[in-house]
């Protein structure tokens, strides 16, 4: 089995606090892989451990067979991951073509000629007005993102960790806050995600985890509590009781 994405007996402490207690995750090539858990169960601390916000205190994180621990946010997105942020991380003034642009130019490493006029580069104009198409975000790519419905936003930061052609997407409910009425849109987007891209998934939401997932990992007081297929997660007493329990 291939691993994209694999986690060894990681552990992170905030003072005595194990909020990551010896968490060991395998994410084969391809997955669809959720995480969940109830509030504080440590999702977030794990997704900025993968990231690089934040350094654990031992064990290893390793990319594609490669140990990144100890490589910075910045390169880890060079080397293949990128996530999308669960707060609106987006640059309110930019209009997502602008926004989109940016993202292509800065992965093909032309942020050196950013004197350039964007729009002078023909292969990122091209490149950028299929991603916009992908998206569903061709009608509003002229507007400044804050003007955007919340659903386009959410379809923008999607957009733009796709622009980086990553191998693993880290993505951080992305359809949290999304009203009734857009939600298909941002659903159909995510699993419309090209298949070569290996996709954690960070869901509150039960509906979406089992229409998209493949394998789940429980967590639960910052352990990995239970894993295995929708079928039998979804089954699992116990996995019942400690969260589906919660949410039903
Ligand atoms: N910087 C920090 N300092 C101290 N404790 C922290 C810090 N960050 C997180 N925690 C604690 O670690 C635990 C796990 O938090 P985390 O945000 O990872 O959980 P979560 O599963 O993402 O929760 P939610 O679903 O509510 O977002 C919580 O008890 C939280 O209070």
């Amino acid at each position: 089995m291939t691993l994209a994405l694999e986690t060894r007996h990681l552990v992170k402490r905030f003072g005595g606090f194990i909020a990551t207690n010896d968490v060991s995750l395998q994410i084969r090539q391809g997955a669809r892989h959720a995480l969940i858990g109830p509030n504080g169960a440590g999702k977030t601390t794990i997704i900025n451990l993968l990231t690089g916000v934040l350094s654990p205190n031992s064990g290893e994180i390793l990319l594609g067979g490669e140990d990144i621990t100890s490589v910075s946010s910045y390169r880890r997105v060079g080397k293949g991951l990128s996530r999308t942020f669960q707060i609106n991380q987006l640059f309110g003034d930019l209009t997502p073509l602008d926004s989109v642009m940016l993202a292509i130019s800065e992965r093909k490493g032309h942020g050196r000629f950013a004197w350039r006029p964007l729009s002078a580069d023909r292969e990122v104009a091209d490149e950028a007005a299929s991603l916009l198409e992908r998206f569903r975000l061709v009608d509003v790519m002229g507007m400044p993102t804050t003007l955007l419905p919340y659903g386009k936003q959410r379809l923008l930061e999607i957009a733009l960790a796709i622009a980086m052609q990553p191998k693993v997407l880290l993505l951080d409910e992305p359809a949290a806050g999304v009203p009734e009425e857009e939600r298909h849109e941002v659903l159909g987007i995510v699993r419309e995600l090209p298949a070569n891209v290996t996709v954690v998934l960070i869901e509150h939401d039960m509906d979406l985890v089992f229409s998209f997932a493949d394998r789940i990992s429980v967590l639960a007081a910052g352990a990995v509590f239970a894993e295995g297929t929708v079928a039998e997660i979804s089954r699992d007493p116990q996995v019942k009781a400690i969260y589906l329990g919660e949410d039903a």
